[in-house]
């Protein structure tokens, strides 16, 4: 699952509580709600508080620590994960590496902000803070934040099961993207998240710009709601630490053998999927990328496969130019920038990943590597 890095930030009511425990809050939301985009918001705010972050990885091509504000230093990687299972167990031990580290007299960090991967069920991250003794002795989860496209939401609510679990199980929901629909929307959307979750208070944002003591320090997290809606929660029925097999578990796990067939139930950087059509597909390349050639084909791309798209990203080494390319997409929406330049010893090679329905892989793959310079 995820990679983690110490980096130095965010608000001033979100430190170890009167209990000092460590507050711990869980960032959830489906492929491209904002939740990086929340993230980065924290640790580039002016609070002088000291955050450790565990984000996602996609797969093995580590696109989304690179993306994070501050990632360089000190990244603790886990690339294996399906958060319904195996991350349960990585997330225990990098909590408790976590810590174990010191500043004099205190613990290293003053909170812990967990970024779930989009598709992922956010329940089992939370009880990784309620199942392990250790975990729970030492953190307190502050609050489970769901993040939400307001564009996009309204379709995956009616075809995703994560989508909905992702909301219902949220003790705060952000409605994200609101520059990019009306207010009528922005009403019709409010009403359906209600119905969902009627006691989560929701607030409107772009680019994530909620006030961050809305997000942190919140002491949101409500067992007893979300036992009602998970009796379960605490108590899981298979109890083996580390790998939980809920009634959605089991489901998702039918789903992955269908996906990975024989990769072992080891997800790899393909197959990280829970509904059984989609996929994601990671692509690289050593060779630079000609920047024309590969604006044009993503464009094209994008146009002529958009609605299957869920979500692409990547970071590209364009020829003649010394900043990396990033690109993101949602749909057809797309942002791409250049940024920081490559480091002199850096590997340079460009990443993508795609996520979505009936993607061909071959397809993909031979369009990308067709933009090499
Ligand atoms: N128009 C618009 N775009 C936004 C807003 N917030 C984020 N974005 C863009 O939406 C895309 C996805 O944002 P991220 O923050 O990466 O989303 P995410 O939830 O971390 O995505 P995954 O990690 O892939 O699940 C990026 O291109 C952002 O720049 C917003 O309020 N309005």
């Amino acid at each position: 699952m995820g990679a983690m890095t110490d980096t130095a930030s965010a608000s001033a009511s979100a430190s170890a509580s009167a209990s000092g425990k460590i507050p711990v809050t869980v960032l959830t939301g489906y492929l491209g709600a904002g939740k990086t985009t929340l993230l980065n918001r924290i640790l580039t705010g002016d609070h002088g508080k000291r955050y450790a972050v565990i984000v996602n990885e996609f797969g093995e091509i580590g696109i989304d620590n690179d993306l994070v504000v501050g990632a360089d230093e000190d990244v603790f990687e886990m690339n294996n994960g399906c958060v319904c299972c195996t991350v349960r167990g990585d997330l225990i031990r990098v909590v408790n590496g976590l810590m174990k580290r010191q500043r004099p007299g205190k613990p290293a960090f003053d909170a812990i902000i967990v970024e779930t991967t989009g598709l992922a069920d956010p329940g089992p991250v939370a009880q990784t803070f309620f199942v392990d003794d250790e975990v729970k002795a030492k953190t307190q989860l502050d609050s489970v934040t769901a993040l939400v496209d307001a564009k996009h939401v309204m379709a995956r609510l009616d075809d995703s099961k994560e989508a909905r679990e992702q909301v219902a199980f949220a003790d705060r929901i952000i409605l994200n993207k609101t520059d990019l629909v009306s207010e009528g929307e922005l009403e019709t959307v409010e009403a359906r998240l209600r119905a969902l979750n009627p006691l989560a208070p929701i607030t409107r944002a772009q680019r994530a710009n909620v006030p961050l003591d809305q997000v942190l320090g919140v002491h949101a997290f409500d067992l007893e709601r979300i036992s009602e809606v998970r009796p379960d929660f605490v108590n899981p029925p298979h109890g083996a630490e580390g790998h939980v097999h809920d009634e959605h578990c089991g489901h998702d796990h039918h789903h992955h053998d269908h996906d990975h067939g024989h990769e072992d139930h080891n997800h790899g950087p393909r197959g990280h999927a829970h509904e059984d059509d989609i996929k994601g597909i990671a692509l690289s390349l050593d060779r630079p990328l000609d920047g024309q050639k590969f604006t044009a084909w993503l464009d094209r791309l994008l146009g002529e496969q958009g609605q299957n798209i869920l979500r692409a990203k990547g970071i590209i080494d364009v020829k003649g130019e010394d900043r990396r390319l990033v690109f993101q997409a949602v749909h057809m929406i797309l942002e791409g920038d250049l940024q920081k330049p490559w480091g002199e010893k850096e590997r340079r090679w460009s990443r993508a990943v795609f996520i979505g329905r009936d993607l061909d892989e071959a397809d993909l793959r031979a369009g990308f590597e067709a933009c090499a310079a």
